[in-house]
């Protein structure tokens, strides 16, 4: 990048920055006068051939004094003298920064034009149809309202100075005097009539998430010298690139960003497994809201500091116990990094969960970080497209997507244009799948950039302490040894946890105390404890709390215990069991229909209040957040598996997998049929298709996606008892509602997963040794393998195209869906005469046209 400076003695001078070297600076927006009037690269360099743009090192330009007497130099001055100002020794102006003569050097800068504004210290807007000076004054001034001339300024009708007014944080407008006017804050109202662009999108809100169509109105009314600019002023807006072809005409330059964002579109909507923001919270939320004085003490901790401070510490690692706070802790810091970060860094971060299998992977951590990255900084995108061009979807999904994501992700902590990051990981003990994969991978690039620092947290475990020692550059944050600190944070939680206690039932001033009391000296320390205490309290009548508070001994382990002897001694203890059991199996949180339709237990229950009552006597494990039921804790779900096996499941987790891979085969049965949605074209596309009001997949979306999963951990199929009977429920699902089941899948956006499922199913029946049901599962999973990007983007090709092009010999193909073949005669018949009018319709027109010609 070229920057213009004065030297001592006033003259200017031209220097070239390497890409990751370049000093603070500052920008100038304008509008271009005619030709003649404007400063040059060429001018500036004139007299001076023997050097000749160099982009590997630095050197400067001989000041040549022509150019000075040029209109043009005036705002060059304006804008050097106003960065002196500033403090900025160095200022870019486009007229004279880019030598338009060589085409590359132009295609480069408008590539990194956006990126050039984003990046600098201070845009100076200079507006040389405003003046400040000029025409009637009013009787006690000299000065003019400037307003309507700002207004109506050219600068607002300009392709370019779009992109301009949004990509630098800090905007200046000045007159034609030099003279300052405010900026894109104190004259946000007037900017946002003048040029309909919402408040929040120059408040730095990150410009994709505003609509593609929102952000074309912002350029209604603005024109460009090249007609071919007005698309290409978009580039940046929407964080695309594309090949300069002048000559193309606006039509066509603009036909192509179009498509050019279609598909970046698509490619970030297929990287994105979960949304980090919702998923933070949700979060939040069902831990009970988060209290800013019990996590504020990290700003003050050494070790946090260290991390923030020093260049060379880039990983902080966040370590504690069970229920000590630390996802609350990162919650807290991602709020108060957010607040405090230049606008120009950005943040990136992820929460793992074992209980829901869209974000308890290896995979799924990166996909997550990689979005939210991109998203902030679209110019990444870059690097994700090189490969989503080839692969499409499945490179995020497939066998390989471990390796391809980690080659992405390298790539973009390489890129010299990425801006300071921070990367944000959350209880990665909880990430069940390829756990050693992410730990190597982070032990490796926390050290790779100097720009990029992270922060994870986990439970002590020695595994995971073993792989992050490998890190260089990391500081270690223990909560257990600083204890001090998380006794503090604990009381304040306490004491809030208890005033709300009192408000809400009204306590009497003992009974306060008695509390307090109770939980200040038995918390260790554990805010998890003292939560869980004073969820139970809730539901405990004044009278009757003191009493209750020797229920509640120290420590989790103790307290998980008297809970489950407690629902155990109940009157509902075996439903209860049930629904405790089978939540904790189920690989997502599922709402309170769902678990109605789930538990055969649950089954004739009507009445949706009944259930919720049957998970509030479990409320000491479970949780209800916006009719979805959680378990409280990751804690009190180890606890049900590791000391409470026996209690919770009785008949062995089999049982409870069995249990469930029967009633979703026979939702599945009840409610899968053809074109479920009423799509009725098979080219209706997956993108289009809206959820019906009343959606027949409601309760069946869970069994579609995970009845393979239950039936493989059920063992059912391979067991000698109930083995032949297993395989003939499957074998008369696949027979009868295979294909079905696929248009469910592409209706659930979850084809991917169903790929994974059938080579799951194919390795389960080869054990089996049931020779039918192999040679169906062996074909319906190669029918789904080979037709997997056809279903996945219509689901009725799944009786189209799909069925169409496997083999006649294939065992999936008679299927049909259970279509009669009366009606399937018929049906085929009126598909032949419809493709054959359309033929006829088409020829007859080209031949038509051939006549004209
Ligand atoms: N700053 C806070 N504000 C509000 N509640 C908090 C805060 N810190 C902890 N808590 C309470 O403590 C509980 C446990 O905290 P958290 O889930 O963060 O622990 P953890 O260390 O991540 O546990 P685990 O390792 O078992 O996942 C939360 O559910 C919440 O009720």
């Amino acid at each position: 990048m070229r920057l213009l400076s004065y030297g001592e003695d006033g003259c200017l001078t031209i220097t070239i920055f390497d890409d990751d070297a370049i000093p603070p600076y500052a920008i100038l927006s304008h509008t271009w006068g005619a030709d003649t009037e404007e400063v040059t690269f060429a001018d500036l360099a004139k007299g001076d051939g023997k050097h000749k743009p160099n982009y590997k090192k630095m050197f400067r330009y001989k000041k040549m004094p022509g150019y000075k007497n040029m209109p043009g130099y005036k705002k060059i001055r304006f804008c050097g003298e106003q960065a002196q100002l500033d403090g900025l020794q160095y200022f870019w102006v486009d007229t004279c920064c880019i030598d338009k003569s060589d085409k590359a050097e132009l295609f480069l800068a408008i590539q990194s034009m956006f990126r050039w504004y984003q990046n600098a210290t201070k845009c100076y807007v200079y507006l040389s149809d405003v003046s400040t000076k000029k025409g009637k004054a009013s009787r006690f001034s000299t000065e003019i309202d400037w307003e309507p001339a700002l207004r109506s300024s050219r600068w607002f009708t300009r392709g370019w100075t779009l992109q301009e007014l949004l990509a630098p944080s800090i905007v200046e407008f000045f007159s034609q005097e030099w003279k300052k006017l405010g900026d894109k804050k104190s004259l946000k109202s007037l900017i946002c009539k003048t040029t309909s662009i919402p408040p929040e999108a120059l408040e730095g809100t990150p410009l994709s998430q505003f609509s593609v169509n929102e952000r074309l109105r912002w350029r209604e009314g603005r024109t460009t010298k090249n007609k071919e600019d007005g698309a290409y002023s978009l580039l940046g807006i929407f964080g695309v690139d594309l090949a300069k072809v002048y000559g193309e005409g606006e039509a066509g330059a603009l036909g192509r960003l179009m498509r050019e964002i279609d598909t970046s579109q698509r490619c970030l909507r297929d990287m994105r497994s979960t949304d980090p923001c919702d998923d933070k919270k949700r979060i939040e939320d069902t831990k009970g809201g988060l209290l800013a004085d019990s996590y504020r003490w990290v700003l003050d901790n050494i070790a946090f500091q260290q991390w923030q401070q020093k260049p060379y510490s880039r990983l902080l690692w966040v370590k504690g116990d069970p229920g000590k706070g630390k996802t609350m802790l990162l919650c807290g810091l991602i709020n108060e990094l957010q607040s405090s970060m230049p606008q120009s860094a950005q943040l990136s971060y992820f929460f793992c969960q074992a209980t829901d299998a869209r974000i308890n992977s290896a995979t799924a951590v990166l996909r997550g970080l990689l979005h939210m990255l991109v998203t902030r900084q679209p110019s990444l995108a870059s690097h994700i497209r090189k490969k989503y061009d080839q692969g499409g979807k499945a490179m995020f999904q497939d066998e390989n997507a471990w390796v391809v994501l980690t080659e992405i992700f390298e790539a973009v902590l390489q890129d010299p244009n990425l801006r300071i990051t921070y990367l944000i990981i959350d209880a990665l003990d909880e990430c069940v799948t390829n756990l050693p994969k992410l730990l190597e991978f982070v032990a490796k690039q926390s050290s790779a950039s100097s720009r990029v620092k992270w922060i994870v947290s986990s439970r002590n475990w020695p595994d995971i302490e073993a792989q992050l020692e490998r890190a260089g550059h990391k500081v270690k944050l223990s909560l257990e040894l600083n204890a001090k600190s998380i006794a503090a944070a604990v009381d304040v939680f306490i004491l809030r946890k208890v005033d709300q206690l009192v408000q809400e039932k009204q306590y009497k001033a003992e009974v306060r105390h008695a509390v307090l009391q109770h939980l200040r000296s038995n918390a260790d320390d554990t805010f998890l404890w003292v939560a869980l205490v004073c969820q139970d309290l809730k539901t405990t009548p004044e009278w009757n709390v003191v009493k209750r508070l020797a229920l509640f001994p120290p420590g989790l382990d103790s307290l998980y215990k008297r809970m489950i002897d407690q629902i155990s001694d109940s009157n509902g203890a075996e439903i209860c069991r049930q629904v405790l059991a089978s939540t904790a199996i189920l690989y997502r949180p599922v709402t309170v229909s769902e678990l109605v339709a789930l538990v055969e237990q649950l089954k004739d229950l009507d009445n949706l209040e009944l259930v919720r009552e049957i998970v509030g006597f479990c409320g000491s494990f479970l949780t209800l957040r916006e009719d979805t039921v959680y378990f409280v804790h990751q804690s009190a779900k180890d606890f049900l598996f590791a000391k409470a096996y026996d209690k919770a499941f009785p008949d062995g987790s089999e049982a409870i997998h069995q249990a469930i891979f029967s009633r979703s085969l026979l939702i599945l049965s009840k409610t899968l049929h053809r074109d479920m949605y009423s799509l009725e074209a098979p080219g209706y596309s997956i993108e289009n298709v809206k959820l019906p009001e009343t959606d027949p997949l409601a309760v069946s979306r869970y069994p579609c996606v995970y009845w393979i999963d239950h039936l493989y951990k059920s063992k059912a199929l391979i067991s000698s008892v109930g083995g032949l009977q297993a395989g003939d429920v499957v074998n008369n699902f696949l027979r009868k509602k295979y294909l079905y089941w696929l248009e469910g899948l592409s209706l659930c956006k979850s084809v991917g997963k169903g790929v994974d499922s059938m080579e799951k199913l194919w390795s389960l029946v080869q054990m089996s040794d049931q020779d039918r049901l192999a040679q169906l599962v062996q074909d319906a999973r190669r029918f789904i393998m080979y037709h997997k990007g056809a279903i996945e983007g219509y689901p009725l090709q799944t009786y189209a195209s799909a069925l169409l092009f496997s083999p006649t010999g294939s065992l999936t193909r008679p299927l049909r869906s259970g279509m009669p073949a009366a009606a399937r005669a018929c049906r085929r018949s009126r598909a032949i005469a419809v493709m054959s009018a359309r033929l006829i319709s088409s020829l007859s027109l080209r031949c038509r046209t051939l006549t004209k010609l």
